[in-house]
């Protein structure tokens, strides 16, 4: 299904600013939302869970209109908010099984049946006896992802989800994401520019309420190709070089610091060229350098 999100805004009581006229396009496969911390990923995300309220702009899931037909969308959605909690005590099969009740599968021989596949497909079905409290950190988003998929929807939303997996778990949880990406609509949001590159066709950069740039990864990667320099500085010389080039990102490799700076012609003083990554695409974004390739969002 394809979302259209129109101007949407919203200012919190105290006046913060968390929003402010948001249009995106965002058709079925996997679709970043990549910004900082307070971009406003997750207000987006509620007022598109349904679970919060805009003040203006209008949101479309092909033809329903998301803000008005509430109960509609809640049936073709799966939300796994930033915050999921679990209860600790209970197991994963139980709390699963009181999901898809909730849910409204009533008859238990099917629910059965579905509870085993999703414990199945986030491959939780060996621990499915064991309490919640016990799981790690990825085994509790793979559950989060079992109960987001409950009543199979076309739309999933899922907040910052790889927050503090070890890099084993996140390539796992990435698998998980690619398969269900595979003929819906997921929205991934993220703070985390390697969730974007390894999985999504197509991304957005927000940082402070505004979309910044949209468009396909590669694409994007390519619209900065020559623009990007690199070299090693001392810490003693950074200063410096940060107060006369635009530098994006400084890195320390090996205990040395390497920058990147955004310029349209080579800086000279040993600068080197290199091929952009996402990475300089998203630096580059948030330092205010790089909007011309806005694209049509
Ligand atoms: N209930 C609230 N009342 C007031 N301000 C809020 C509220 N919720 C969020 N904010 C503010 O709105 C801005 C956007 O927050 P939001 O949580 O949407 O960002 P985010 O991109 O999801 O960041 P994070 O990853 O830190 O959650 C931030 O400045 C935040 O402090």
């Amino acid at each position: 299904m394809e979302l259209r999100i129109r101007n949407l805004s919203k200012t919190y009581a105290n006046g913060v600013v968390a929003l402010d006229r948001v249009t995106l396009s965002i058709l079925p496969g996997m679709f970043g939302l990549l910004g900082p911390n307070g971009a406003g990923k997750s207000t987006l995300m509620r007022i598109l869970a349904t679970l919060q309220e805009c003040d203006a702009g209008s949101v479309f899931l092909d033809d329903i209109d998301v803000l008005d037909e509430q109960d509609e969308v809640r049936r073709l959605l799966g939300y796994l908010p930033q915050d999921f909690g679990v209860y600790p005590k209970v197991t994963a099969y139980e709390l699963l099984d009181h999901f898809a009740q909730l849910k409204g599968l009533a008859q238990r021989g099917r629910r059965r049946e579905v509870v085993d596949g999703l414990l199945q497909q986030t491959n939780l079905f060996e621990v499915r006896h064991q309490k919640l409290g016990g799981f790690s950190g990825g085994m509790r988003q793979r559950f989060g992802i079992a109960q987001a998929l409950l009543g199979d929807p076309r739309l999933i939303i899922v907040d910052e989800p790889t927050a503090g997996l070890d890099p084993q778990e996140r390539v796992r949880f990435h698998n998980l994401l690619s398969d269900i990406g595979d003929d819906r609509t997921v929205i991934l949001s993220t703070h985390i520019v390697s969730d974007v590159a390894d999985l999504c066709a197509s991304m957005a950069i927000i940082n402070k309420g505004h979309v910044l740039l949209c468009g396909e990864p590669a694409r994007l990667i390519e619209g900065i190709e020559g623009r990007i320099w690199t070299r090693f500085v001392t810490k003693q010389e950074l200063p410096d070089f940060q107060q006369r080039h635009t530098v994006i990102s400084t890195r320390l490799l090996s205990g040395r610091t390497r920058i990147h700076v955004f310029a349209e012609r080579d800086p000279g003083e040993g600068f080197e060229p290199i091929h952009p990554t996402l990475d300089d695409v998203y630096f580059a974004t948030i330092a205010g350098r790089h909007n011309a390739l806005a694209g049509n969002c």
